[in-house]
């Protein structure tokens, strides 16, 4: 039985803070909301993330971040991409070198084009380099508050790291694998929300499963492109935080990203999508990251730029699948030669 800090009180954050307290860690959730803490530790709901679940008498909230993390053998980071800096600077006087360092938000950063563990060295220093560890996966919360069957992995440079993760949140309805290409793990885990987007969009305007699955498909030659030029594994991309994470977010209606892309392909604006979902829609910021970097890196990623014109060029999402569908002809083995 350990002490675990989460640090966001999101839907996710709730959902893995159940899972550790399930295997009878003490949990302590950080929430910058006061109404939040009030209500998980006077009625043991987040009803706004995760209606209808009940919480763990030993998953207790806390305001303040210090009292969250004190005595924690390891903080577990759950906050949308755009706020991880922001939360860091507040951790970093009171984390220390015995803590594991677990993340399990999904994104890369506009502008610097960073991966989250990137951004957390950043801010915490290099010495925490080998306490990170990634959590990523086909896993909504929905389903993992209900104790479905769920299957996730844990990356780190340093397999101790990621064992240590891999000990506190297994259970027989969580199965954890672990892994050591961070690079690869958090690249799937970002991109395929762009994908999500895509698929959503793709059944909002009308078509089909052919549509969905050449997304799927062509979607993930295009993660894995740029994936193992940033020196990722590239059969990453065939395991869970790969295909997985792109088959379970493109296909269910639990997912954020495709909810968000649904409304786009029916004709929503979208800020009025944003500001109807209520929760992090991380795609959006990683489309126009993913975009930056394959301009930079000068690396083919048609669906990206596609989805990148429709969310920042107010393009038309019919024009982006007819240019998707009538682009030059190419050879499909050669395009997933990242795959070899
Ligand atoms: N919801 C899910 O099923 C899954 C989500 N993720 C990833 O987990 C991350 C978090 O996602 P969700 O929990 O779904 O988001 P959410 O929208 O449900 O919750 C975000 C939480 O972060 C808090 N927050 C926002 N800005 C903050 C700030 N500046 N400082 C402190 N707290 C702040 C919010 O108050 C809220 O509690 C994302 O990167 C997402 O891609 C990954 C796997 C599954
Ligand atoms: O990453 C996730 C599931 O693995 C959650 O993101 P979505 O809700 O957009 O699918």
């Amino acid at each position: 039985m350990e002490q675990v800090a989460v640090i966001g009180a999101g839907s996710w954050g709730t959902a893995l803070a159940m899972v550790l307290a399930n295997n009878q860690h003490n949990v302590n959730v950080w929430s910058h909301r006061e109404d939040q803490v009030n209500e998980i530790n006077h009625h043991h709901t987040n009803s706004k993330y995760l209606p209808d679940v009940k919480l763990p008498s030993n998953l207790v909230a806390n305001a303040d971040i210090q009292e969250a993390v004190e005595n924690a053998k390891a903080i577990l980071l759950v906050v949308p991409t755009k706020a991880i800096r922001e939360v860091c600077r507040k951790l970093r006087p009171f984390i220390n070198t015995n803590q594991t360092l677990i993340h399990a938000s999904k994104g890369i950063e506009p502008e610097t084009h960073k991966r989250i563990s990137e951004m957390i060295e950043d801010e915490l220093g290099e010495g925490v380099h080998d306490q990170l560890v990634v959590l990523s996966g086909p896993s909504h919360a929905e389903e993992v508050a209900l104790k479905q069957p769920t299957t996730v992995t844990v990356s780190s440079y340093h397999l101790k790291s990621a064992e240590i993760a891999q000990d506190l949140f297994m259970n027989e309805h969580f199965r954890v694998y672990t892994n050591e290409d961070v690079v690869g793990v958090e690249i799937g885990g970002a991109l395929k929300n762009i994908i999500a987007l895509g698929a959503g969009i793709s059944d909002g305007l009308g078509y089909g499963d052919n549509a969905k699955a050449a997304l799927i498909t062509r979607g993930l030659a295009e993660i894995a492109r740029l994936g193992t030029q940033l020196n990722a594994n590239p059969l990453t991309f065939a395991g869970l935080t790969g295909v997985g994470d792109l088959i379970v977010t493109c296909t269910s209606q639990h997912s954020r990203n495709w909810r968000a892309g649904n409304m786009l392909g029916r004709g929503y604006v979208l800020q009025d999508v944003l500001d109807q979902m209520g929760m992090v829609v991380e795609g959006v910021r990683t489309t126009k990251a993913a975009y930056q970097l394959s301009q930079k890196l000068n690396i083919p990623m048609p669906i990206t730029e596609g989805l990148y014109e429709l969310l920042f060029d107010e393009k038309d999402p019919k024009h982006v699948v007819d240019d998707l569908m009538n682009r030059g002809k190419t050879k499909e083995l050669e395009d997933l030669s990242s795959f070899l």
